[in-house]
């Protein structure tokens, strides 16, 4: 049985974690969570910070990476509202697994660990979305994996623009993402993932303006990366 109550309209809404908490619960959350703001390009925190803190999205993207030591960027998503970003560290009490940079500006609001282990433990409740958080991400980790195997990399990037056009069903969906940032998520070369990108625009998929790529037809991609 569904025991979640409608959203009811506050700094919270549309954040699965927090769906199921009773209103005077949510409000105790919010007035203990501390607002953020970061500039676009500001790191949030890097690789093995201490993980203290859930960061619930407002505002804004948040792009997460790993660095190679070459230096080499490999994105592995991008965090918008209403999601929740640093949910791994605080289950683990390890250190961050990832880091994390604005890429545009945001806002967001962050519940330390000691807040959120309160909340767990006066409302268990929550944790049946804690474990489909933590399942959604191991399910997504599963794909990108076998991803890696059985797609080329004009595949990836096709599913990539299609993940990052989201449930959209409008004729034209204009994705904030330069070809560099679309590189690192498709674990290609930019140049490699610019000659996919001239082929998808050549075939009238999407075309590019500058800083944004415009998704023109999002079934032709589907079909591309094997998805439809
Ligand atoms: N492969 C991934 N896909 C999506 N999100 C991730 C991935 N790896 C880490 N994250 C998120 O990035 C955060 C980095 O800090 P945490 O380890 O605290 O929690 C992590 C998750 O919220």
């Amino acid at each position: 049985m569904d025991h979640r109550l409608p959203d009811s309209g506050d700094a919270l809404t549309g954040v699965e974690m927090f769906a199921g908490l009773e209103p005077d619960v949510r409000q105790r959350v919010i007035a203990t969570a501390v607002p953020r703001h970061y500039r676009k390009g500001q790191i949030l925190f890097v690789e093995h910070d201490p993980g203290d803190s859930l960061i619930i999205m407002k505002r804004g993207a948040v792009a997460v990476f790993r660095t190679a030591p070459t230096g080499e960027r490999a994105v592995l998503t991008v965090v918008r509202p209403p999601d929740v970003l640093g949910e791994v560290s605080l289950l683990d009490a390890s250190t961050r697994s990832a880091s994390a940079e604005a890429i545009e500006d945001s806002q967001a609001l962050s519940l330390s660990r000691a807040a959120f282990m309160d909340l767990v433990h006066s409302n268990p409740r929550i944790l049946d979305a804690v474990m489909r958080s933590v399942g959604g991400l191991i399910r997504r980790l599963t794909e990108q994996n076998a991803d890696h195997v059985f797609l080329d990399l004009p595949g990836r990037v096709a599913k990539t623009l299609v993940r990052l056009s989201g449930e959209s069903q409008a004729p034209m969906i204009t994705i904030e993402l330069n070809q560099s940032q679309l590189a690192e998520m498709a674990g290609g070369s930019r140049q490699s993932v610019n000659q996919a990108i001239g082929s998808f625009a050549n075939r009238g998929w999407l075309r590019t303006e500058g800083r944004r790529i415009v998704v023109t037809d999002v079934q032709a991609l589907k079909r591309r990366a094997g998805m439809s």
